[in-house]
């Protein structure tokens, strides 16, 4: 950039929240202004300044819904919108509290194979493939697994997932007439889709570690469950 090249003022973030919960996404109804009345949209709103858009999609969601909800990774992608600013998308859920609408007039919960039922605001639509595809692969009670190289990534993402809440275990790969325990890797269990999609998030924040599709493994811990390292280690975050 040259000393001649005007300053460019940055574009104001629009936040949505992508609020997955059994396989289906929230989808709100707006009421104003008139132009965009009676067409759907992610619950959300603008980034104040000197706000992180996760700090604003949890106040808004929270004004607009009157729910408390865990904010996750972005949706690929922005969306160019008028007034100078853009629309990013978070996935997200909800962890204490219904939504209530206080400001939209109707709310619903679409499947992937519903999410073209309802006409959304043009700038979302870019969305909705990731978050149809987000859909289909959680949206199944098939339990969800992820491998982990190193035990200490699993307990770590293990502890962040109870801590949030989220019922979650820990089991070691087993391999028929394997016996060194070393060779093994650590599984981290989920059933619940909403836990699914959170630790997918997780996961993809650890290099050693990748979702699978759960097998045949044992769905309980073992009886003496094997030694797990005790020093915590930083999960990698942006
Ligand atoms: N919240 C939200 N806004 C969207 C989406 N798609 C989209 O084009 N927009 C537009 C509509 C508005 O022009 C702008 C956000 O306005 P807003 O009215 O929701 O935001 P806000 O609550 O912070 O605004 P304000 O009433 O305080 O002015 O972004 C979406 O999925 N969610």
């Amino acid at each position: 950039m040259t000393s001649e090249t005007p300053e460019r003022t940055p574009p104001r973030v629009v936040v949505g929240v992508a609020l997955v919960q059994d396989g289906r996404v929230l989808a709100a109804r707006r009421t104003r202004p008139a132009s965009a009345a009676g067409r759907w949209e992610l619950p959300g709103g603008k980034v104040e300044p000197g706000e992180s858009e996760i700090e604003a999609a949890r106040r808004e969601v929270a004004e607009e819904l009157g729910c408390d909800v865990a904010v996750g990774r972005r949706l690929a992608g922005e969306v160019e919108l008028a007034g100078g600013m853009v629309l990013r998308a978070h996935v997200g859920e909800v962890v204490s509290g219904v939504p209530e609408p206080t400001e939209h007039d109707l709310l619903r919960w679409l499947g992937a194979e519903e999410l073209d039922t309802v006409p959304w605001l043009d700038a979302d639509r870019p969305f909705l493939p990731e978050i149809a595809e987000l859909l289909r692969r959680t949206g199944s009670s098939v339990p969800v697994e992820a491998h982990f190289d190193e035990g200490e990534d699993a307990e770590e993402v293990l502890a962040a997932l109870h801590a949030e809440g989220y019922a979650a275990y820990l089991h070691r790969e087993g391999f028929a007439g394997e016996d060194d325990s070393e060779d093994r890797a650590w599984l981290v269990r989920v059933e619940d889709p909403a836990a699914a999609v959170r630790l997918d998030e997780l996961v993809g924040d650890v290099d050693l570690a990748w979702m699978v599709e759960a097998g045949t493994a044992p769905a309980a811990p073992p009886a003496t469950p094997p030694p797990l390292p005790s020093a915590p280690k930083r999960l990698k975050r942006d």
